[in-house]
Order: C-alpha cells, then structure tokens, then sequence
C-alpha cells in the first residue's frame, strides 16, 4: 500500500487521532482503524462571534459518527474477477476489505462529507486495485471491459464535484484503481525542461524531487498535500500561482492514456501543427475515456526569489479594474487574489494577534475598513521579479490601491493550505460549508459576481438567517478571470442536503445565465454534468459520446461523471 499519508474519511488531514474499532462485517478484518481526522481546531472566538452575528447561527455540537458505525454493503466484486486481477497485480495490490473501500469512497465536496459523517458509504467501490504500470493498467481495463465491471480512477480523492461518486446507471460492480504505485520521477531532462512522472505522485514530493535538482513546478491548489498530478491533469485543474506559472493543462506537454481500446501517447512537444490536440481530449476526461498512466510536465529553474505583499482596495469594482489593467498590459503577479469586502472583513476578523489589530486600525484609519484586501505575488529571478513588480505597483496605485504591507503576503502564503481543516471544525459546529468556482470575461465578471450572490441569498437566507459568501478572484487571464466563493450558512439539520443541492442549483444556473463557465478549475463530475450541455452545446456532447464510445465501448470508464445522462 501507498506509504503518503492517506487522508481521513469524514474530512480533512491525515487523520491519527481517533481510533475507531472495526466491527467484522461483510468480510472486512476485525480491528483497529486510524481513519478519523486530527482533533477538531478550535474556531477563534472573534470567528464565532462574527459568524453568529451575520448569519444567525446558534453554534451547537453535529460531531460525525463514530467511522466504526459507517454502513458499507458487502463487495460485489465477481470472483472470477478478483482472482484475475490478483493473478495480474498480486494479491497485495487487489484489496476488498474495509478500510482500503471506505478511503476510496467519493471525494470531499460538502455532500461527500455530510454523507460520511451520516455513516453512508453507499458510494464506496466493491473493491480496489492498484496497478504498478501502464501495462497492467491497460491490462486491468481490459479485463473489466470483458466483465463489466465499472473502472474508477482514484488520485487524491480529493474530487469536490462528485468525480469518484461511482454512479453508474447500469449498476454494476465497481473497481476503483488507485495510481498511488505509479508516484515516482522517471526522467528529468533539463535542457527541455521536461520531466517524466507517474501520475499517482503528489505535489509535495514533486516539488521535493524537482527542488534536489534547482526545479520547481509550481502547482499549489489548495487540496496540493494530498491531490495527486494525474488527478490535477484528469481535472484541469488550477493552482494559486496558476496565473503566474499556468494552469495544470498548460503544464502537460503530453501524456499517457490507458483505455479499454488501447493505450494512446499525446503530446508532441515542443509543439505541432499535425492536426487538432487530441492531448486535449485527455485533459479534464475526469477518467471518462481512460486512466492516465504517465505524464510528461512542463517544469521550470526553482525561484531564486519571493516576494509576497498586501494591498488594499477602495472597492470590489477598482479592484476589479486595477487586475484587468494589469492583464490588459501582462503585468498580472504570479500569485493574484483580490477578496471582495465580506471575505477581506472575514480574513481580517479571523486573524490573530497584534499584526492583525493592527492592520484593522491602519485600514480603518485610512477609511478603507470596508475596502478589498488582494494578496500580490512575484516568484522568479531577482531582477525580473523587481521590474514585474515595480511595473504592477504603478498600475496599482493609479487604480487606488493602498500597500499595506509584505507581513500580510506572507501570512497568506504561510496558511495558504490551512482552510480545508478549519472546515471540519465548522461542520461540528452546526454549519454548511462549501465552495463554488466560475470564471467569466472581464466584461461579464461583474454581473457574474452578483447573479450568484443573488442567487445563492436568496436560496440559503430565512428570516433572521444570511449565508456569509465570500468571493475572491484568484487567477487572472488577459480575457477574464476566475471566482471563487466560500459560503457558509446556519445548516439546516433536518434536510442538510436538499439545503445545498438548492443552491447549488440556483447560482449554476444564474452563472451560467450571466455569462460564466460551469467550473474554472473543479471540473464536471457528477455534479455539474446536468449543465455541460449549456457549456458545449448539443453537438459537443455528440462529440464527446463518440469519443468515448471508440475509446470505451462497454462504458465502464467513470460512467457517473462528465457526460450527462
Ligand atoms: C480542500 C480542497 C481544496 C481544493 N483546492 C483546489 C484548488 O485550489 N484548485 C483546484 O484545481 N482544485 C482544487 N480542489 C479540487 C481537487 O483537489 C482537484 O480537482 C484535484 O485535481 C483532484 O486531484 P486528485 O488527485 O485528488 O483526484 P481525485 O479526486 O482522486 O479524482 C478526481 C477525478 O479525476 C479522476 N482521476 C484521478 N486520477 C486519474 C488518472 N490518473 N487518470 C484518469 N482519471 C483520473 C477521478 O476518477 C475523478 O473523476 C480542492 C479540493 C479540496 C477538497
């Protein structure tokens, strides 16, 4: 089994704390699991008050069940199946019992976690493989392609859109095929600045691997301690120096698919003009049409500096304008993240310590208490990092911006992968927690910003109850932009469920109405798949369906997510 750290069931981090007692059931061994998450992190008073006043919230106990208690149906796993793929991996790599299951069951949207802290593991896989090669890979789809048995791949398990939920109309058994032994560099070339990897490797190690030779990468989501590089190419996904260093599809320049017709290499760097792209189709294919099985990455020297710092915005709208100038002229920092006043006041009311008061009165005293906090960042060679900034600084300051300080820059960058375990702790505490992501043209932003705020007030508020949304814009383009927005809102414990699919519905469609993408960076999955034919039209999804049909005939590639039903 892999040896990373693998992550807890019911929420976020590796999970050493609790120990829950196994019972014997549906075959699975009888003892102790370490599966629950570290101990809740307390929520800052200053946080609690300032979440009880705006959204009515009464703070209460919802803890998750015990993980021993979560249901799990015997594994459906045909045996001639089994026996077959142990005969192909070896018996250690083919795994049916409890534990290997209930972690591979779905991804950490706020559905999958509500339904593990229910103790309903409906969507777990019936079993789970773990391939070594692209030949036992393409192997190993052959052989469910024969039996029928569906194939979902499984990175991080990080997914947030419902991308490991299993679904499958036909309902068949399920295998979900973990790349964690496929994680290691295979070749470094540096005059290329093209390095070989497997795609179970995470950015953590990537960079380790990278930094020992003067490379880096650069890819930070915020899920980057466990997400895995085949999931971040199954997912086009995006991290926080994305507009700096690109998007994760910008960084393949080509890779290895695995399908149940054959194995196809893509890519031709350093480029080509031989047709369409078909390494295009395999970005963001959410293991739809296949398994990626190797990656070839766009790598660059290691950043000889940093240089992190704080500005402050008048309002949402010179902010707005102050990033589009700079995209306009190329002058976009690496690391842009520009917080609308709800989530600047957030941020600053839940940072500690004196720095903290301190900034508070420093921009109180300026009048811009309620202005928009935006995190810059430069990485790169001394003087190219120095003239990037001096650059920007100008465009920023005819646009208003106010500096307030590298202290604050750093402070992001220190905690940057640090919300995701606070989550935990506000879901025991009685909240709805979640994100939702879109991008829109620089004309269209505006109008993007508010239809969704609408939208979701609208859903989530009740008499005497708001949600807290808080939005910022995190990657910047010359077109556009993305934005992301946290809502929180008082749970509704009777129906937490139905709560959410209710917004989620209503900004979706109201994003969509204003001019935004259905996802920036989180993908499709199960979750979005009703909406993709308003992003790609009728004849786009024809297009896909016979992509997949030539590539994947019995269905049995991830039938749950991208394409609708
Ligand atoms: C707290 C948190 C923060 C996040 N922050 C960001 C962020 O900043 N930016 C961002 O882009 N995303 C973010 N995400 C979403 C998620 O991390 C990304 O979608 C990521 O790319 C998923 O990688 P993974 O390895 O965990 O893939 P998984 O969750 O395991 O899988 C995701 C999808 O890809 C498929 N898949 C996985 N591996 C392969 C493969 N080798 N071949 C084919 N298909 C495969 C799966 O079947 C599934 O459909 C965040 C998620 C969480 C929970």
């Amino acid at each position: 089994m892999p040896e990373q750290p693998e992550l807890t069931v019911q929420g976020w981090g590796p999970g050493t704390s609790r120990v829950a007692t196994v019972t014997a059931s549906e075959g699975a061994p009888e003892g102790q699991l370490e599966l629950t998450r570290d101990p809740e992190l307390p929520l800052p008073k200053a946080a609690r008050r300032h979440l009880a006043r705006e959204l009515g919230w009464q703070p209460r106990s919802t803890p998750p069940v015990a993980v021993g208690e979560i249901r799990l149906a015997p594994s459906r796993l045909p045996a001639e199946v089994h026996e077959a793929l142990v005969a192909l991996l070896g018996e250690e790599h083919v795994r049916t019992d409890r534990e290997a299951r209930l972690r591979r069951a779905g991804g950490k949207s706020y559905l999958d976690l509500l339904r593990r802290r229910e103790g309903d593991a409906s969507d777990a896989p019936d079993a789970v493989a773990l391939p070594g090669s692209t030949a036992e890979t393409a192997a190993l789809l052959a052989l469910c392609a024969e039996h029928g048995v569906v194939v979902v791949p499984f990175g991080g398990g990080t997914s947030v859109v419902g991308g490991l939920s299993g679904i499958d109309p036909d309902d068949r058994p399920s295998l979900a095929v973990d790349l964690a032994r496929m994680a290691s560099v295979t070749s470094v070339d540096v005059a290329s600045s093209l390095v070989t990897v497997g795609p179970g490797m995470r950015g953590p190690a990537f960079e380790e691997a990278l930094g020992a030779r003067g490379l880096a990468f650069g890819h930070l989501p915020q899920s980057w301690e466990y997400a895995t590089l085949g999931g971040y190419a199954a997912t086009r996904s995006a991290g926080q120096s994305s507009t700096g260093v690109g998007r994760f599809d910008e960084l393949v320049a080509g890779l290895t698919l695995a399908t149940p017709s054959g194995v196809l290499e893509l890519g031709s760097p350093p480029a080509s003009a031989a047709g369409p792209d078909l390494l295009g189709l395999a970005l963001g294919s959410e293991g739809a049409l296949g398994i990626v099985t190797e990656l070839r990455l766009r790598v660059r020297p290691a950043p000889r500096t940093r240089r992190y710092e704080g500005w402050s915005f008048r309002t949402w709208a010179d902010g707005l304008a102050g990033l589009q100038r700079l995209a306009r002229h190329d002058l976009l920092p690496d690391v842009v993240r520009l917080s609308d006043p709800e989530e600047t006041r957030a941020n600053l009311l839940n940072a500690g310590g004196a720095g903290a008061r301190l900034l508070r009165g420093a921009l109180r005293a300026r009048g811009r208490a309620d202005g928009c906090l935006l995190v810059a960042g430069w990485e790169g060679l001394p003087h190219v990092v120095r003239a990037r900034r001096r650059a920007a600084v100008t465009v920023l300051r005819e646009h208003g911006a106010a500096r307030v300080g590298r202290r604050v820059g750093e402070s992001w960058r220190a905690h940057r992968f640090a919300a995701p375990y606070l989550r935990d702790s506000l879901l025991d505490a009685g909240l709805l927690v979640e994100t939702l992501e879109t991008a829109a043209t620089w004309t269209a932003l505006p109008a993007v910003y508010d239809a969704v705020r609408t939208a979701l007030r609208s859903s989530l508020g009740r008499p005497g109850r708001q949600p807290l949304l808080m939005t910022h814009v995190s990657h910047g383009y010359a077109t556009g932009a993305s934005l992301y927005v946290t809502v929180l809102a008082d749970r509704d414990d009777a129906l937490p469920l139905q709560q959410w699919l209710g917004a989620k519905r209503a900004a979706t469609e109201a994003l969509l109405a204003a001019g935004g993408t259905l996802t920036h960076h989180h993908a499709v999955g199960a979750d979005h798949r009703p909406w993709l034919e308003r992003e790609v039209g009728p004849l786009g999804v024809e297009v896909l369906r016979a992509v997949k049909q030539r590539l994947d005939p019995q269905g049995i590639c991830n039938p749950g997510v991208l394409l609708p039903d």
